[in-house]
């Protein structure tokens, strides 16, 4: 867990870069690939990933090898693959079309043996084996929507408890019953959610997808530390922060870019004469920086977050439930639809089975070793920020240098996309015809609109059919042309089939980590920015301290880079130095008293203003 002042105590010397590490993986492709044109680029990737596999064979079954064979375009043996592979879940009202996916039988035949093994694993995961075992912890974002799967009582009573109270917490803050303590409305109007990744994605896929057009509460998202994007956060807030319900969503409680976002709002409170801790809520685990601070200074409310959820996994604990309930939305419908789609996905057949039969795609389509990116493309804007959303959840999950043996192996599954119509304008143009390295994930919506509100604007075609005609449309294009895709149908966007959405591509995730033997469940690589900024802001202390020192003679002793660099015995950094005054006079926290940015060794630095506390130092 980072610590709320992790960022800029780290060690005091950057240390210069140990180069890449060159792996097999790595450069296999690049040489092998290199040698064909890009039409024939399958064989080596099929090389590739037998190569994995024989890295793999020790713990893992053979690697299927993947048929060289063009996609058939007889459209009655289409049909017929179309009818026979299709999924439906009736009471969902979800399907699922694999068919212009160029797997067989005997791809399907070699797999069987891994998908029974990552069923395995999947049961043994919902029984609250330790599945990260690098954190070592239980993964249990199952549980949280049916209680009664937890490994314990205690468990199950935590998860009950939690959902009783963000269910009890939104009525009183969307009745009124909960006020804020200054505000003329009398009641609370908005929210602002402070939080970062998995603590802000979910929510605010959520928000795009089901916030009625006249939510209770209407909610804007603090999810970076940029101040220019903070101030126009609170800007558009206006008067209106009297009346705003401050949501701090932080896992670890630790997070610097959500640290800051509170440290900004928690001025705006003080500079509007408010008090921030009747207005503020905490979601995060017990006990963290966060949770103390709350807890101490007597916030509205504190929610936990569980050591046993992943950020990118928390859309259905207090990160993505309370968000969702003060905006009037129906959580336990959300609840359900995850909870049915769990119990489909626990099926040990694959047919039966949406999340198998996705990881399974992913699995035929990027050679088990991502070498083809996933484009997820919903028609529909509501669900708009889907994309965004299984970004974080599939390459977080699945970008990992090593496997659970230990294994270099630099595992990956890329996803972009936006939303069709729209991206047909866009990028289509080079997935239909340019460099064939993605396949599709079409999410459809059958239900245009409400009822009766629909209307013809040409005789027989609605506003509706267009866009659903550009959805078959370009799946049939780009499968003429050889490009691979999946749909995903439901009904309609509801928390019902949101809540499912979100459970089947968390369940795939799982299942296509076991079949390709990672660990899904941590991010170890995510530290290494996260020190490397908190190196920087170190060196940027000691910056400062020699700049400050050399402002404060008389006369004031303007500094070249290399001056700056030899006092703050960091020659080796000169290039960090040079960036960290070029950003400092660019905010007027540093004054070039000769030469200019655009050439570095002319530069001349000092300070404004002498710090005579030396606060810097
Ligand atoms: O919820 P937090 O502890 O603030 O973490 C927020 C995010 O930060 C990290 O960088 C992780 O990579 C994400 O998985 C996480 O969701």
């Amino acid at each position: 867990m980072a610590s709320l002042s992790g960022l800029c105590s780290s060690s005091p010397s950057l240390k210069p870069k140990t180069p890449l590490l060159k792996t097999t993986i790595n450069s296999t492709p690049l040489k092998t690939s290199l040698a064909f044109p890009t039409r024939s680029r399958l064989e080596p990737i099929q090389s590739i990933a037998r190569e994995i596999s024989s890295d793999l064979s020790e713990t893992n079954d053979k690697l299927p090898s993947k048929p060289k064979q063009g996609l058939t375009k007889d459209p009655t043996a289409l049909w017929r693959r179309y009818v026979d592979w299709l999924y439906q879940h009736k009471e969902l009202g979800l399907y699922l079309d694999v068919s212009r996916m160029g797997f067989n039988d005997e791809f399907v035949r070699d797999m069987e043996p891994r998908l029974q093994k990552a069923f395995k694993d999947m049961e043994e995961l919902e029984k609250g084996a330790i599945a990260n075992p690098d954190e070592g912890r239980m993964v249990g974002h199952y549980w949280l929507r049916n209680s009664s799967l937890a490994p314990n009582s205690f468990l199950k009573t935590q998860i009950d408890s939690t959902l009783d109270a963000v269910c009890k917490f939104a009525e009183e803050v969307v009745s009124g019953e909960i006020k804020p303590p200054s505000s003329p409305e009398g009641r609370f109007t908005q929210i602002l959610s402070v939080g970062i990744g998995g603590s802000a994605l979910g929510p605010q896929f959520v928000a795009e997808a089901l916030a009625p057009d006249n939510p209770p509460l209407k909610i804007r998202f603090i999810d970076n530390t940029d101040p220019a994007g903070i101030d126009h956060q609170i800007a558009q807030l206006g008067p209106e922060l009297a009346s705003t319900l401050v949501i701090v969503i932080s896992k670890s409680g630790g997070t610097p870019e959500t640290r800051n976002g509170l440290l900004e709002v928690q001025k705006a409170f003080r500079d509007a004469g408010l008090e921030f801790a009747k207005q503020g809520v905490a979601i995060t685990q017990e006990n963290s920086l966060l949770d103390n601070a709350a807890r101490i200074e007597g916030w509205l409310a504190r929610f936990p977050m569980f050591d046993w959820v992943g950020g990118r996994t928390s859309e259905m604990s207090a990160v993505g439930l309370l968000p969702a309930a003060l905006q009037g939305i129906d959580i336990r419908e959300m609840l359900a639809g995850a909870s049915l789609m769990d119990e489909a996905n626990r099926i040990t057949v694959l047919r039966d089975n949406p999340a198998a039969m996705l990881a399974l795609c992913w699995y035929w389509a990027s050679d088990g070793i991502g070498s083809k990116d996933m484009v997820v493309l919903p028609y529909k804007d509501s669900l708009l920020l889907f994309s965004r959303y299984l970004q974080q959840l599939v390459m977080e999950s699945i970008g990992k240098e090593f496997d659970l043996d230990g294994n270099r192996v630099n595992q990956g599954l890329t996803v972009y996309g936006n939303k069709g119509s729209t991206d047909q304008h866009a990028y289509i143009q080079q997935l239909r015809e340019g460099v064939h390295n993605f396949f599709v994930t079409f999410i459809e919506v059958l239900r245009d609109r409400p009822p009766g509100h629909d209307w013809e604007l040409e005789p027989g075609v609605t506003c509706g059919d267009y866009l659903f005609g550009m959805l078959q449309g370009t799946r049939s294009a780009l499968y003429a042309n050889d490009r691979e895709s999946i749909t995903v149908t439901v009904q309609e966007v509801t928390p019902r089939s949101v809540g499912a959405l979100v459970a089947l591509y968390e369940r795939a995730v799982g299942i296509y980590a076991s079949l390709i033997n990672i660990n899904a469940y941590h991010q170890p690589g995510v530290e290494a920015g996260k020190k490397a900024a908190g190196e920087v802001l170190a060196l940027q202390k000691r910056v400062l301290a020699v700049l400050n020192e050399a402002s404060c003679k008389e006369p004031v002793e303007p500094l070249t880079l290399e001056e700056v660099a030899e006092r703050c015995h960091a020659e080796e950094d000169v290039e960090m130095i040079y960036k960290i005054v070029a950003h400092m006079a660019a905010n007027d926290r540093a004054l070039i008293a000769e030469g200019s940015c655009g050439s570095p060794r002319s530069i001349k630095v000092f300070l404004g203003e002498c710090n005579v506390d030396d606060s810097y130092a």
